[in-house]
């Protein structure tokens, strides 16, 4: 009798033990792996990845950072692939840029959502000098012609005007997704459709690990980027921003307004258009980041949380290139 209660706390203890050691595993699984079932065609497939606990992976309004290690690419791909989407891709070529168009399409063509529809929109005042640069299937360039400028501040700015317009004439009925991105740039790994949301900036690689008080915002009252010191998210480049045609239209129509008030009010933002887009997502939550990944730039040694550089600024000399200093 005495034996045989003893084997009952031992049977009963060893029960709660063993409960205790699958809910540790399991709480582990849950923090440190992504789980997802998914039914194809093909039947139902599992998808497991590890997590990152070395980065911030969403921001305090719940929209997802993309890091390497954040999504899994063969699921993206099943997901996204299936809705035949076509995503526009803006690129602005004026004066002794167009020499950066030959390495920004064909990198592109490497990495930038391969096996989706992509529509390039290459504006530019030398038209003759654009590359002819093979695209796959599925891909097509437009060229569109615009002014030159003796100030490079003007042609940086005065994108954001020639895409809302060019969304309104052509790019709404020709595109689901736009991504609007600097010429002297190169593609070096995949940027896929884990890029894809309604509203996507991407955090600039020199402020991303910086506090709010060093982020370079707009800080005089006057201007309509202003954001004072105590306001601010993330510091976001000029370089990349995009989303849904519909969101990215309006953005750059409030941010075109914007910079057309302030000249008549005959101020300029402290970095033009990248100031207004940083006013814009301060108020209007992107929902979707995307990290310094997207947007790195060659003068930057690499840090060890950045796993792979998909896209990067060239150096280039500034006093040689640009039309003024
Ligand atoms: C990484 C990043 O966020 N860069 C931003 C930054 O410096 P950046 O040094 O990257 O500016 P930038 O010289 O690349 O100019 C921005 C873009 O404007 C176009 N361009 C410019 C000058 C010219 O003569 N011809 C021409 O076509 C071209 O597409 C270029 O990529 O500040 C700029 C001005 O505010 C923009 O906000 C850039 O996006
Ligand atoms: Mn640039």
């Amino acid at each position: 009798m005495h034996f045989s209660s003893n084997v009952k706390q031992f049977v009963l203890l060893l029960i709660v033990g063993i409960f205790l050691l699958l809910g540790y595993v399991f709480f582990y699984i849950l923090c440190n792996y992504y789980i997802i079932i998914s039914t194809t065609q093909s039947g139902l497939i599992l998808f497991c990845f590890f997590s990152r606990t070395d980065v911030v992976a969403v921001t305090p309004w719940l929209a997802p950072i993309v890091w390497e290690g954040t999504f899994d690419p063969d699921l993206v791909d099943i997901i996204y692939k299936s809705m035949n989407l076509t995503i526009a891709t803006t690129v602005f070529a004026v004066g002794k840029y167009v020499r950066f168009l030959q390495d920004f399409l064909e990198t592109a063509e490497k990495h930038f959502m391969v096996d989706f529809n992509v529509r390039y929109y290459v504006f530019t005042d030398r038209p003759d000098d654009v590359p002819s640069v093979n695209l796959s299937q599925g891909r097509h360039l437009s060229v569109i012609q615009v002014p030159g400028s003796n100030r490079w501040q003007e042609i940086s700015a005065r994108r954001m005007e020639i895409i809302q317009t060019a969304i309104e004439r052509q790019i709404s009925r020709e595109a689901d997704y736009i991504f609007c991105l600097d010429v002297d740039s190169k593609f070096h790994a995949r940027w896929g459709a884990e890029s894809l949301g309604r509203l996507v900036a991407v955090i600039h690689p020199w402020f991303y690990q910086q506090t709010r008080d060093h982020f370079t915002y707009e800080r005089r009252p006057a201007s309509t980027a202003y954001i004072p010191m105590d306001e601010g998210d993330y510091y976001y480049a000029g370089a990349v921003f995009g989303g849904s045609v519909e969101d990215v239209y309006t953005l750059t129509k409030v941010c075109r307004n914007q910079l057309e008030e302030d000249a008549r009010n005959s101020i300029e933002a402290a970095w033009q258009e990248e100031s207004h887009l940083n006013r814009y997502l301060l108020y209007n939550k992107p929902s979707k980041l995307l990290s310094p990944e997207y947007q790195w730039d060659d003068k930057k040694t690499k840090t060890k949380e950045v796993k792979v550089i998909r896209f990067s600024s060239v150096i280039k000399n500034y006093a040689e290139i640009r039309p003024n200093v």
